[in-house]
């Protein structure tokens, strides 16, 4: 079995390429219609491609500005342009709107289609221009704000992870990250210990799993089972910088993201 490998190295400031990279990931950024995560500008300089959800363009327009006390919001705007804003577009305002097609922002309506969310658009719109991206490299879909609000819409956020099950996509807030790993693979997981963990969990969101099999945390699964009403794995802690994991069902994992002011 192929083993996929994971890091989250886009909560590190961008470094030059190096050549070493064993496979190199061209990162794509989806802004939710939710709080900017305060790291927001080191994943939108990780990004080639930048999407606003909907109501997510409010929150480029309004936030970053405040996230930059000393510079002219309008500066910060005109940097902070996204490349396309996508959705049904029922949470847009219309000041924001204005603003963005007169930089001359891609604007795409899609109201007609109110059977998949504005995150599932952004997403499909993304995959749907991976070409025009870097071909010899991954894609992998950062998604800021997806976590904390509305659990509706975050088990929807969750739900594209298994719609796009071929696709790597990262689900961020200020406090943690979730990832698919889908179970076609083996995983091998590299904790940045700088900027994530120690808390992690392991969870059969879209089926039980018979068997499981883990090494690097506190409380590693050995064969063992894991389904919603029996065990799953929260409050685990990983401790060794490389976490495997082996099972016959697609988990959920999940790692905290340390705050530079907390002890952990
Ligand atoms: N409270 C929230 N919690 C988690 N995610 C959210 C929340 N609010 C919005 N989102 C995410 O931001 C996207 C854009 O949201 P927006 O508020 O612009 O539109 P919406 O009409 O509420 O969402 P949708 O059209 O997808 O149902 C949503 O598709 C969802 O992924
Ligand atoms: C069973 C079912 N439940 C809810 C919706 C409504 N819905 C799902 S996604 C979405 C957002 C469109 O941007 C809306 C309104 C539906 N269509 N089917």
């Amino acid at each position: 079995m192929e083993v996929m490998t994971h890091a989250s190295t886009f909560l590190l400031p961008p470094s030059p390429p190096s050549g070493s990279n064993g496979h190199p990931l061209t990162y794509a950024l989806v802004v939710l219609n939710q709080r900017l995560p305060r790291f927001a500008p080191l994943l939108w300089s990780h990004a080639r491609l930048r999407v606003c959800a909907d109501g997510g363009a409010n929150r480029i327009y309004d936030e970053m500005p405040r996230l930059f006390p000393d510079q002219d919001p309008l500066d910060v705007r005109n940097r902070y342009k996204p490349d396309v804003i996508k959705g049904d577009m029922d949470s847009i305002r219309d000041d924001v709107k204005e603003f963005y097609s007169n930089l001359e922002v891609k604007i795409v309506d899609e109201a007609d289609d109110q059977d998949t969310t504005d995150l599932h658009k952004c997403v499909a719109f993304i995959c749907d221009n991976r070409p025009t991206l870097d071909k010899s490299n991954q894609l992998c879909i950062l998604v800021a704000g997806a976590l904390g609000g509305r659990f509706d819409h975050e088990v929807g956020n969750i739900n594209v992870l298994y719609r796009f099950s071929n696709t790597r996509i990262v689900l961020l807030s200020d406090d943690c990250l979730i990832y698919l790993l889908p179970r076609t693979h083996s995983h091998e997981i590299f904790v940045l210990k700088s900027v994530e963990g120690p808390h992690c969990g392991l969870i059969p969101a879209g089926a039980p799993s018979a068997s499981t099999t883990t090494t690097g945390l506190k409380w590693n699964l050995d064969d063992t089972a894991m389904s919603f009403g029996g065990l799953i794995s929260t409050s685990n802690i990983a401790l060794e910088e490389k976490i495997t994991v082996l099972s016959d069902s697609d988990l959920l994992w999940t790692i905290s993201i340390r705050h530079p002011n907390k002890k952990i």
